[in-house]
């Protein structure tokens, strides 16, 4: 188990020995505790334009799926919100628990959410996302808390291609799907400079997460915790907290888009 994961072995307290950046400045994700944020009016809307027909596959990568995009043109765009310029969506994937008791990623006020969603976009002011990714102002994630309720239909279209790509690896053909019907219908959002928050832990992200979650039901929680980090023929190993767990603030400021 010499690649990174998040077992006992090979997980976020484990991470450091090959990332040394864990311990950086801007490590995601963490607890935002809304009474210490501070409202910023010169922060835009979030604007998210984004094409059904860019989606592109659906992929088990041994950590998360992953939901990918066409990303060659300004067809899929985030815009506005805290950051400047254009950045394109690249994919978009989920962190959860084993349990309803965790899983997300961020934490508001301590708190975890069964699942969070991170939609993942790149600074055109790069030529490719591999240019981007590792620049301070390379990514922009929208992050998304999902939290037990009713079963969420539009959530529905994604968890129902997961039996087909159990396993790491696989993957199946996922298209005409815009990412905007997983949406709450607030765009409120907090905001802070960051990190990804699976190696290689890059602190070019500027985090977005939005205040308000969307639903998800325990029979739909349960599709997520079907499938398996490992691959077809090993033995097997339940896809779930896959999360890191929220990390030092070290001094930053998160700045809210709302009152
Ligand atoms: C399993 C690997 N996850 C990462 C893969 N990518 C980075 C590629 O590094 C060269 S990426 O930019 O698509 C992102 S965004 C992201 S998070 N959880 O912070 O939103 C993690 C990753
Ligand atoms: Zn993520």
């Amino acid at each position: 188990s010499h690649g990174w994961g998040y077992g006992p072995t090979n997980g976020p307290d484990k991470w450091i020995e090959s990332y040394p950046v864990a311990d950086g400045p801007r490590q995601s994700p963490i607890n935002i505790v809304p009474k210490e944020t501070q409202y910023d009016s010169s922060l835009k809307a979030l604007k998210l334009r984004y094409n059904p027909s860019d989606a592109n596959g659906l992929l088990n990568n041994g950590h998360s799926f992953q939901v990918d995009f066409v990303d060659d043109t300004d067809s899929s765009t985030l815009t506005g919100g805290p950051i400047t310029g254009t950045y394109r969506l690249r994919q978009f994937h989920f962190h959860w628990g084993a349990s309803d008791d965790r899983g997300s990623e961020h934490t508001v006020n301590g708190i975890n959410f069964p699942c969070e969603l991170h939609l993942v976009h790149w600074n055109t002011k790069y030529p490719s996302f591999g240019e981007a990714v590792d620049k301070p102002d390379g990514l922009a994630v929208v992050g998304v808390f999902l939290k037990i309720g009713a079963a969420n239909p539009r959530l529905q279209k994604v968890l129902d291609a997961l039996d087909v790509v159990t396993t790491k690896g696989k993957q199946t053909s996922f298209s005409n799907f815009d990412p905007k019907t997983i949406l709450p219908g607030s765009l409120d959002y907090w905001t802070y400079e960051g990190s990804l928050t699976t190696p290689p832990l890059l602190e070019s992200v500027t985090w977005i997460v939005l205040k308000e979650p969307i639903s998800v039901s325990p029979a739909q929680m349960a599709l997520f915790r079907k499938l398996l980090f490992t691959k077809e023929g090993e033995a097997e190993c339940c896809m779930v907290n896959n999360y890191r767990p929220p990390q030092p603030i070290k001094g930053r400021q998160v700045r809210a888009s709302f009152k």
